[in-house]
């Protein structure tokens, strides 16, 4: 994160924990944040931690994401035990930065989302959408003494919206400019892009998933190279193989794509089935596992193309994208990602190239949306969600 030096009134600390749809493990971040006179926000990052899930944990959270697995006491008891993960992670994270509990204000605990259906289901007369984030708020406020906010999305659903994506208002805050109109690309499990065009306000925002970020490479990479490995580190695998152009153009037909704004997707359509079916396929062409590896990373990168395509450059034609989040770190999907990019006119850029920190950026936005709960201010943009209003987001365990 950019470290400011704002005449700071009124500053004060507050930890930000996340831990995403590619389930690799808790992000923890101290900041600083200090409100500017004009009643802007000024953020710095003190101190950040990654902790990977202890890889049993990993694998019956990747259970509950099967409905039929995840039976109400497995969910129960892993609400209850990523509570008590992600205080340590916070109390971590403080020690590191070399501050006690009783100097943080709040603590903004994403939780991990085990399911996720924005979509309007028919339910005896009522409309009903739902999500699942779990890591009791409750344990984490009493293993930390400090005040937490977590389980965000379900109060911007409540008032007719996706429940996601939330970072974007975090991200109008700390990036917006005057003459350029940025794209922020987030590549995790799910890829997500928000606009910000020159000059705008907050309703001028607009944010949308573009589809799968790194979950359909880390899914065919776990299933090709079992036990040796869970994500194509450094892009070596898609480096050697070869795009077939035939199964792009099939992957690229998935309905998805196509679907009008506002939207959000995960794991309910990129997940374990649809590896299956992709591998089913690509096992009857008797391809090598490195193309395969190969044709999902360009599909990946050809996805945030298509949607800037579809959904963008109509509307508001961007300057530079900014890419973030672990897919940064694949230097063959950001070669991919920058070739269809620059092709529209589209410079790119990684957030490190910008001077903020990609591993930390959701961490940050998560204490900076605990910041607002915690002082009762609407923190959803309900251009980006779609909901009817602006809401305050987050539940309270004092
Ligand atoms: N060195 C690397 N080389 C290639 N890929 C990497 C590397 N480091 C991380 N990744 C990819 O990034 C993923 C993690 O990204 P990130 O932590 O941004 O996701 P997340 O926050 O869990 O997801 P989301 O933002 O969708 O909630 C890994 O699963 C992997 O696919
Ligand atoms: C339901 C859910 O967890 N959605 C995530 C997911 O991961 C990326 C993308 O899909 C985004 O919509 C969202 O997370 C980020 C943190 C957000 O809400 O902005």
């Amino acid at each position: 994160m950019k470290r400011e030096t704002l005449d700071m009134h009124a500053s004060r600390y507050a930890v930000g924990l996340m831990s995403g749809t590619s389930v690799d493990g808790i992000d923890a971040a101290v900041v600083r944040i200090a409100d500017g006179p004009g009643g802007e926000i000024a953020v710095s990052l003190i101190a950040f931690e990654n902790r990977p899930y202890p890889a049993a944990v990993r694998q019956e959270i990747f259970e509950l994401f099967d409905p039929v697995k995840a039976t109400i006491d497995k969910v129960g008891s892993m609400n209850v035990l990523l509570g008590e993960l992600y205080a340590e992670a916070a109390l971590a994270v403080i020690k590191a930065a070399g501050f006690e509990p009783a100097d943080i204000a709040v603590v903004g605990s994403h939780g991990q989302t085990i399911y996720h259906a924005p979509a309007a289901e028919k339910r005896h007369g009522h409309d009903i959408r739902y999500t699942v984030q779990i890591g009791e708020g409750s344990v984490i406020a009493a293993r930390t003494g400090i005040p937490c906010v977590s389980d965000f999305r379900p109060a911007d659903m409540a008032a007719g919206g996706q429940g996601a994506p939330l970072v974007p208002f975090t991200e109008y805050l700390l990036y917006r400019e005057a003459s350029r109109t940025l794209l922020l690309q987030n590549i995790g499990g799910i890829g997500n892009m928000t606009v910000i065009p020159a000059g705008c306000a907050p309703e001028d925002v607009y944010a949308f998933d573009t589809g799968p970020g790194n979950m359909i490479i880390d899914g065919v990479v776990e299933r090709l190279y079992p036990g040796q490995l869970t994500m194509d580190i450094g892009g070596a695998i898609a480096g050697r193989g070869k795009v077939d152009e035939e199964l792009l153009g099939f992957l690229a037909k998935e309905p998805y794509y196509a679907q009008p704004l506002p939207k959000s997707t995960g794991r309910e359509l990129f997940g374990s089935a649809y590896i299956e079916r992709l591998l089913g396929i690509a096992a009857q062409k008797g391809m090598k596992p490195e193309d395969v590896v190969a044709t999902v990373t360009k599909l990946t990168a050809w996805s945030i193309g298509d949607a800037y395509r579809r959904y963008v450059q109509g509307r508001t034609p961007a300057d530079v994208l900014i890419v973030g989040g672990g897919g940064s770190y694949n230097p063959v999907l950001v070669g991919f990602l920058r070739s269809e990019m620059e092709s529209m006119g589209v410079e790119v850029l990684t957030q490190e190239e910008v001077g903020y920190s990609s591993d930390a950026k959701e961490a940050v936005a998560f204490a900076i949306l605990a910041d607002y709960a915690i002082k009762r201010k609407p923190n959803n943009l309900p251009n980006v969600t779609g909901a009817a209003r602006p809401v305050i987001m987050g539940k309270i365990s004092y």
